[in-house]
């Protein structure tokens, strides 16, 4: 099967921050991998800004090292690169100076999609906005993207979607939350929406739980400072896994088009019940051989972050009262693992009596790593053994299904870098969606910190505390096994 790739409009994109960590390990590689897919038309230019002073040249070069320092060998050559390169210009700029603005308003053209990513700390975004604006380089048909973390609670959220809001029209900011540029979470929609099979069962009648699973093997080691003040609640729940969330559990939008859906996601959201203590596990992962632990990653021996967290969340509405999604989340697990499992409910009568051999039916979406599904059917044990029954799994992986080719989906930061280019934000958070995810999360925070809630410790290498294990065996339900 053979990929159609869809050229975009040509695009000045400037990239604030294009020197740092994520430019170098994620924007660039990907755009350099959208340029070889073909998708990148001639005349499309990218220019890095940041306070290093140096010339176009030398970025060039900084661009090729990165693309062969985070590329698997193999996905990149020195020929393809060099072309890549030349796409490429670099403005020295500091956002709080009034340095380089005008050398950047002569670069950006009229007549194409001008798009500038603030790959910077959000305590910039105001500065860089204000400035963008007093000296011509964006207009009001420019886009602005902006990375997350989008606030740590819904006061400074509302104080970034101020800032934006004082210069961009809500129609030309894209939040991104990489999560929902990842291929299987796409799918999801296609999947509920485009068959008739599920959504007749997607609902509290047939559906008995949820489970949303992302374990990482990962340490918070190198960003400590970082994510002590963040906590896998602000990491990854309120924002990452409230996506998918909200992806699984929202009402058909009337279209796919960026409001419709936006509209749906957050009236999940706004359904959203208050979390008691009782339904909330966190943990901290132990040092052993192999690693430190989480208060020595974080050089904090006092350290009460989760690096770990699991709960059980309930939507208040006809849909889902009374079926939980449970969260699960953590670093330094036993694998890399990020699955949606949809756990029916068993048949309201079973002709078979209790069997062995017989479970409940599951759909598993996974997202990472082999990305693709699986549901787990009943069927009959071949052999003249008589009526007995077994469990099998219907499963589709990308890569067996659609082939290597199409398995080799384009990295979540391509696909989202290309959506603002066509100008589709679908995909992107909306301010009153951001606002009214820390909305629900604030008050969870806030009850930690007043109660001084300490996090269980647990093992590396594990499938998180122990609590997580009895938070679901007190509901009568197991966990998928992290493998
Ligand atoms: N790294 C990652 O994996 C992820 C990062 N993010 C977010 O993306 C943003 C960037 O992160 P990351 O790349 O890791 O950060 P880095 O610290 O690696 O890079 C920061 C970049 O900003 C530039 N910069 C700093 N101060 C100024 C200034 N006053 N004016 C202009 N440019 C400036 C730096 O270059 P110079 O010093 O030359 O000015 C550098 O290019 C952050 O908000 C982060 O939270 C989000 C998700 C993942
Ligand atoms: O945003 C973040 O995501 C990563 C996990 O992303 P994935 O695509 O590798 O699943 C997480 O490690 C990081 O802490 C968080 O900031």
């Amino acid at each position: 099967m053979v990929s159609r790739v869809i050229p975009v409009d040509p695009f000045d994109l400037v990239i604030f921050g294009g020197t740092g960590d994520l430019a170098r390990r994620k924007i660039l590689p990907g755009l350099y991998h959208r340029f070889c897919a073909g998708q990148m038309p001639a005349t499309a230019r990218i220019i890095g800004a940041a306070r290093t002073e140096q010339d176009a040249a030398a970025y060039r070069g900084q661009v090729a090292e990165a693309i062969a320092e985070f590329l698997p060998e193999g996905s990149w050559d020195a020929e393809s690169v060099a072309q890549f390169c030349e796409r490429l210009d670099y403005v020295a700029i500091d956002a709080r100076g009034e340095g380089g603005w005008k050398e950047l308003a002569g670069l950006v053209r009229e007549g194409v999609v001008r798009a500038f990513y603030l790959s910077v700390a959000p305590s910039l975004f105001g500065d860089i906005a204000e400035r963008l604006h007093a000296h011509g380089v964006a207009d009001g048909e420019s886009r602005i993207v902006v990375e997350k973390p989008f606030g740590r609670d819904l006061a400074s959220a509302r104080a970034l979607n101020a800032v934006l809001a004082a210069h961009f029209d809500e129609s030309q900011i894209y939040r991104i939350d990489h999560y929902l540029g990842k291929e299987t979470v796409q799918n999801l929609m296609a999947v509920r929406f485009g068959n008739i099979l599920f959504e007749p069962l997607w609902n509290a009648q047939y559906i008995d739980h949820i489970q949303i699973t992302v374990s990482e093997t990962v340490a918070v080691g190198g960003r400590g400072a970082y994510y002590d003040k963040s906590g896998a609640m602000r990491d990854m729940v309120q924002n990452h896994l409230m996506q998918l969330l909200c992806l699984i559990a929202m009402e058909p939008p009337s279209k796919f088009e960026p409001d419709a859906v936006r509209d749906e996601k957050l009236k999940v959201i706004r359904a959203l019940e208050p979390v008691p203590p009782s339904a909330i596990v966190r943990g901290q992962y132990r040092g052993d051989a192999n690693g430190p632990s989480y208060r020595e990653d974080a050089e904090n021996p006092e350290s009460r972050t989760e690096s770990f967290i699991a709960m059980r969340v309930q939507i208040a509405n006809w849909r889902w009262s009374g079926t939980p999604i449970y969260l699960r989340t953590g670093k330094r697990l036993r694998a890399r693992e990020s699955e949606i499992a949809v756990v029916f409910k068993d048949p309201p009568h079973s002709i078979f009596g209790e069997q062995e051999g017989r479970r409940g039916n599951v759909l598993v979406i996974r997202l990472q790593p082999d990305e693709g599904m699986h549901l787990r059917v009943t069927i009959k044990e071949p052999g003249p053994g008589g009526m007995r029954l077994m469990e099998v799994p219907l499963d589709m992986s990308f890569a067996d299904a659609l082939g290597p080719d199409e398995a080799d989906v384009p990295d979540a930061y391509e696909r989202l870098i290309m959506d603002v280019i066509r100008g589709n934000q679908t995909l992107f958070m909306r301010g009153d969606e951001v606002e009214a995810a820390w909305a629900w999360t604030d008050p969870i925070i806030e009850g930690w910190e007043e109660r001084r809630d300490v996090p269980e410790l647990y093992d590396p290498g594990s499938s998180g505390p122990e609590g997580a294990l009895a938070l679901m065996h007190r509901d009568g339900r197991r966990w998928r096994e992290i493998k």
